[in-house]
């Protein structure tokens, strides 16, 4: 009986960290060399992970990061298989350019999340947390949204979430989160690429900035200079012109790793988790709204240099199955991962087709 190894995939280091937990590896196929990134969730965050691949699953834009498989791992841990986007972030890329982004970058990276945002709005969905650092570039130079952990139907009951500084009013103030909203956050990412800061980062109290967005007719100043229109993003004079002018293509970014560098402002962030003492303050309801995986990652963590062995051994018998797309996570040199096999069509785990010996993973060919 035929046996293959279907993919080896070596961990090379950390792209991303979330407040949740979450994990953003660079990972490499030891055969063909392609990189992916793989985003993993301990047990704690790993239904949240599954939720976010089951909506990245059904989705298909140029616009939107590509979701490859994913796997439930014994220990609980789950991950997420996403086409790797060598340029970074979009924070990642204003970084690199000295802080912020030049006009004609920035109608570009605009115009491309209000078509992903289109795609996603025509689905009757929510990104729910659009901001810089949920923006990757891929190999092509274009953006794709990513990081769908508060995507959500526009009739869901689930409870709204976001990021406090790019939240649109209605939903500071709990009342709804829909299309419009992404619109709104978009204007943000405007802001944040040209400024390198995300909006109201002038103002160090978190609840009051949301208070603010929520309950005063104020807007980012950078987003009302350049007419980001929240009720029609493709239409409104600013997105339109990157959408048909074509007067900027970002380079295609070479299939290497691209060390992710932040440059949005922590302190903003310091009064999130701040305990508030009274009981139903609009302030502690705000509070609420922030997500879970919306804080910064901690770039400076040394974690991600894992080195992986790739020894491999003959499996026995294994009833066929259909398996769309298998990759193989090989045991890693420190123990603390069980090798298994991903299968897209197969959330739950191992492929019926594999076979998992102490170190490595077999499969039948079909
Ligand atoms: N497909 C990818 N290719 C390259 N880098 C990626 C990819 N996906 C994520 N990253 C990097 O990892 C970072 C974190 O990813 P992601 O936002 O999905 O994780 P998260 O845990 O939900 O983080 P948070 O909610 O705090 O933003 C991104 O900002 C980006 O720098």
């Amino acid at each position: 009986m035929d046996v293959a190894v279907v993919k080896q995939l070596r961990r090379i280091r950390t792209l991303g960290r979330g407040a949740s937990g979450a994990v953003v590896w660079l990972a490499s196929d030891e055969a063909s060399g392609e990189l992916l990134a793989v985003k993993s969730a301990a047990a704690g965050g790993a239904a949240q992970l599954e939720r976010e691949g089951s909506v990245l699953t059904g989705l298909c834009s140029p616009h939107i990061i590509p979701c490859l498989g994913s796997r439930a791992a014994e220990c609980g841990e789950y991950q997420l298989f996403l086409e790797f986007a060598p340029g970074g972030s979009l924070a990642d890329e204003a970084a690199r350019s000295g802080g912020c982004l030049p006009e004609p970058a920035i109608r570009a990276y605009a115009g491309d999340v209000a078509r992903g945002l289109e795609y996603l709005h025509a689905r009757s969905l929510v990104h729910g947390e659009v901001k810089a650092r949920n923006v990757v570039i891929g190999g092509d130079g274009r953006a794709r949204l990513t990081d769908f952990g508060c995507a959500r139907a526009v009739d869901s009951l689930l409870p709204m979430g976001g990021t406090p500084a790019f939240m649109a009013p209605e939903v500071a103030r709990g009342e709804e989160q829909g299309p419009a909203s992404d619109v709104w956050a978009l204007g943000c990412t405007v802001v944040e690429m040209a400024t390198g800061r995300a909006p109201w980062s002038d103002m160090n109290d978190l609840l009051a900035a949301v208070h603010r967005i929520g309950y005063t007719a104020a807007v980012p100043e950078e987003a009302a200079q350049r007419q980001v229109h929240r009720s029609a993003a493709l239409g409104s004079p600013f997105v339109a012109s990157a959408a048909a002018a074509g007067d900027y293509k970002a380079a295609p970014a070479k299939q290497q790793y691209t060390s992710p560098k932040s440059t949005l402002q922590d302190a903003l962030w310091d009064s999130d988790t701040d305990d508030e003492d009274a009981d139903e303050t609009p302030a502690e309801r705000i509070g609420a709204l922030a997500c879970g995986n919306s804080a910064l990652p901690d770039w400076d963590s040394e974690d991600g240099w894992i080195d992986v062995c790739h020894q491999v051994h003959r499996g026995a018998d294994s009833p066929p199955a259909d398996v769309g797309y298998d990759l193989v996570w090989p045991e890693e040199s420190d123990a603390e991962r069980e090798p298994s096999a991903v299968a897209a069509d197969d959330s739950n785990g191992i492929p019926r087709n594999a076979v998992v010996t102490d170190s490595s993973i077999w499969q039948y060919s079909l």
